[in-house]
């Protein structure tokens, strides 16, 4: 169980606070408004923003001053998460070994993880010779073999057209599903919510507002109808 208790974060004169669960092997949508906070959530989760208050605790353990690479999670931005003058194959790699010290059995997981996101005959290519959407899915591969149980994903997709946004999609389902990891998930889509989400977490003003099955999104209660439009 991933449990965020009263995390908070002060941009002078705001501060945003957030308290919620999420079960393990779920899949959270978080939606919410332009400058809601899902951004600094996110960033405050996997410790690139020091929280001025609160915990985090996943499976009992709490994270909240640790150093991010010593977090139980992977994070997925929107774009520059890849390195330009290494290889796709290298910087899926990074996943396993930062110094790209690999075994044979490390080298059949980067391959695993390119054929599972469908970058198998690209692994030789820069970052610059691909199309953003194979750049995704390279830092998405990445991800994978990290094998981490908490996965954020920061509007990952959003650039892609809608089948490719389709498919990723379902490929972090299916990764949900067969590895019990939790994810959560940024997004300005509803309908990728519904596409793949067990719980949306409508986020305003620095603080989570609803928590709602996925199920409520076909009758929305009056609260969160102005997020939905
Ligand atoms: N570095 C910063 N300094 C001051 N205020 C900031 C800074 N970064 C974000 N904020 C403010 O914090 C609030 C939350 O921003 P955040 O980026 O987390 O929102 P968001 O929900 O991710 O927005 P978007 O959907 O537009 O990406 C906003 O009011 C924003 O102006």
């Amino acid at each position: 169980m991933l449990n965020v208790n009263e995390l908070s974060y002060q941009y002078q004169p705001e501060t945003l606070s957030f308290s919620f669960n999420a079960a393990p092997g779920s899949i959270t949508a978080i939606l919410g408004p332009s400058g809601a906070g899902k951004s600094t959530l996110l960033s405050l989760l996997c410790g690139l923003l020091p929280p001025h208050g609160g915990a985090v605790t996943f499976a009992g353990e709490d994270f909240t001053q640790k150093p991010s690479y010593e977090r139980p999670l992977s994070m997925l931005f929107q774009e520059h998460n890849l390195f330009s003058h290494l290889s796709a194959f290298d910087n899926i790699a990074l996943g396993i070994s930062p110094k790209l010290s690999l075994t044979a059995k490390d080298k059949a997981s980067v391959k695993e993880a390119a054929a599972k996101v469908g970058l198998e005959g690209y692994l030789n290519r820069q970052p610059g010779e691909l199309s953003g959407g194979q750049k995704q899915r390279v830092a998405l591969a990445r991800c994978l073999v990290r094998n981490r149980p908490l996965l954020l994903l920061d509007e990952p997709f959003s650039a892609l057209d809608p089948s490719l946004r389709r498919d990723m999609l379902l490929e972090v389902q299916q990764l949900a599903k067969t590895t019990g990891t939790t994810i959560l998930m940024v997004t300005h889509h509803p309908e990728d919510a519904v596409t793949i989400a067990d719980r949306v977490l409508f986020i305003d003003d620095g603080k989570v507002v609803y928590h709602a099955d996925i199920e409520e999104l076909s009758a929305p209660p009056e609260v969160i109808k102005p997020y939905l439009s």
